[in-house]
Parts: C-alpha cells; sequence; structure tokens
C-alpha cells in the first residue's frame, strides 16, 4: 500500500522537567514528509530540533498531539511497538557512532543482522554493494579509525540506507566534515534516497547544502517557522 504521509504531527507539544521545573520545549507543532522528499530543518541552538527529531525517530515518547510514521500513532506507543517503528528508519548522526572494533562491512551489516527476515549471507552481499554505492569498495575490511571523516560519514550513510528505510534521519551529518567531504555526503543522501524513494529528514547549521532540500523548515523557540522554500 502506498502511504500519501511517512510522517504526519500535528499539534504536538513536548515538555522536559518535572512540575514546577517542568518546562514546554515545542509548541504546536504541525509537520508532513512525504515519501522520497529531502527536508531540512535549521534553527539556532536550543530552539528544539533535535528533540523533534528523537520524537519522529521513535526514540523518546510523544506527551501530547499527534505524530504518526506511516498510519502508526506513536502517542501513547508501547516500547515494543515505537522498536518495530525504529526497524523502518536509517539514523546518521554528526559522529557517525560507528563500532570501532568493526570493519566498514561489519558496521554495515550489523544494522541489517537486527532483521530476522535476512540471512547472514543476504546481510553479507548487500552491505558489500551498499559500500560499492558509497564508493567504498576498496575499504569494506578497514576499521574506522583506518578512515577519513568523510569515509566514515559514507559508511554511516551506507548503514543507515542499506535496510532500505522508508525515513532516514541525519543530524548535523556535515558538520564534522570539510567543504567537499560534506557536500558529496549530502549529494550522496540525496542520490540514494532518490533511487530509494526514501525520505530524508537533515538537521543542518550548514548553510552549504540548503540546495539539496526539497523543502526547509525553520524552528524557533520550540515553533516551526514557515517554510523556506
Ligand atoms: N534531557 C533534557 N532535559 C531538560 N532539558 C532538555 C533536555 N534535552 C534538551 N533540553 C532543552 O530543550 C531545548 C531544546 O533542545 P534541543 O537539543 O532539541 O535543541 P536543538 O535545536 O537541537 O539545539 P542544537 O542545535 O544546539 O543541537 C533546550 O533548551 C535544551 O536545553
Amino acid at each position: 500500500m502506498e502511504h500519501k504521509f511517512i510522517i504526519n504531527i500535528k499539534n504536538l507539544n513536548q515538555y522536559f522537567g518535572q512540575k514546577t521545573l517542568r518546562s514546554q520545549i515545542l509548541f504546536d507543532i504541525n509537520l508532513t514528509i512525504k515519501s522520497g522528499e529531502i527536508m531540512i530543518m535549521t534553527g539556532p541552538s536550543g530552539s528544539g530540533k533535535t528533540t523533534l527529531l528523537t520524537l519522529i525517530g521513535g526514540l523518546r515518547s510523544v506527551q501530547e498531539g499527534s505524530l504518526k510514521f506511516l498510519d502508526r500513532e506513536l502517542h501513547g506507543a508501547t516500547n515494543e511497538q515505537l522498536v518495530e517503528v525504529r526497524r523502518h528508519i536509517g539514523y546518521i548522526f554528526q559522529a557517525h557512532n560507528l563500532l570501532d572494533f568493526l570493519t566498514a562491512r561489519q558496521n554495515v551489516q550489523m544494522s541489517l543482522e537486527l532483521h530476522k527476515d535476512v540471512s547472514k549471507w543476504e546481510a553479507y552481499t548487500q552491505s558489500e554493494a551498499m559500500l560499492h554505492a558509497v564508493k567504498l569498495e576498496n575499504h569494506m575490511n578497514y576499521y574506522p579509525s583506518d578512515l577519513s571523516g568523510g569515509q566514515k560519514q559514507r559508511v554511516a550513510i551506507a548503514r543507515a540506507l542499506v535496510s532500505h528505510p522508508k525515513l532516514v534521519l541525519a543530524d548535523e551529518p556535515t558538520a564534522a566534515l570539510d567543504s567537499k567531504s560534506g557536500r558529496d555526503v549530502v549529494s550522496l543522501m540525496q542520490q540514494l534516497a532518490k533511487e530509494q524513494n526514501c525520505a530524508i529528514l537533515i538537521v543542518t547549521h550548514d548553510n552549504r547544502i540548503l540546495d539539496v532540500a526539497d523543502r526547509i523548515i525553520c524552528m524557533e523557540d520550540g515553533r516551526l517557522n514557515k517554510e523556506i522554500s
């Protein structure tokens, strides 16, 4: 079944702290993301971008309002339901989060081994194919410590996309990279996402990559401002 929206958020509010220390972090967020769409979220530090990204990624519980992933409501979802949703999402973080004791291929393969329907052999061959796609065919057996920042981030992209997720969430994916590597990394994300019809939400302060976006949204003081494009 084709889903019109990957993400559909309505009147979402989120808070940190308890009782008198409770403070509202997100205010009346309304947002949709469609298949294949590349969305960039910008905004000042502390405006709530990461909080929203982690809610969308099923990494924390929704407190008020509605957040649907495909047709599944995440408000009130159990831990098991959130774990199931996370299987359809790829995550790319600033600090790539590769496991240092695994090679590039093993890091990518590990993400497929969470899927019970994928055999070890399929996981192996699909990981190799994905590392080809990010042009690391000559570095499959390298450990992260022997790769450059851009190469590590390409392994992280391969790991996020190897299971053909419906959505990729990327938090500052270019922050640790020089301008050329940053550009290569987002171009690659854009190309692979279009091939797989996967939506991407990128949180970034990096103005040099804004042109890859189909839509740009801006968060300020916990509220989503009008779209820039
Ligand atoms: N675990 C927490 N407990 C209490 N307050 C928190 C917690 N995490 C974040 N906050 C607060 O929530 C607000 C939003 O933080 P968030 O990390 O979502 O912002 P951000 O826009 O991603 O910032 P940055 O660009 O610096 O990463 C900030 O005021 C922050 O201090």
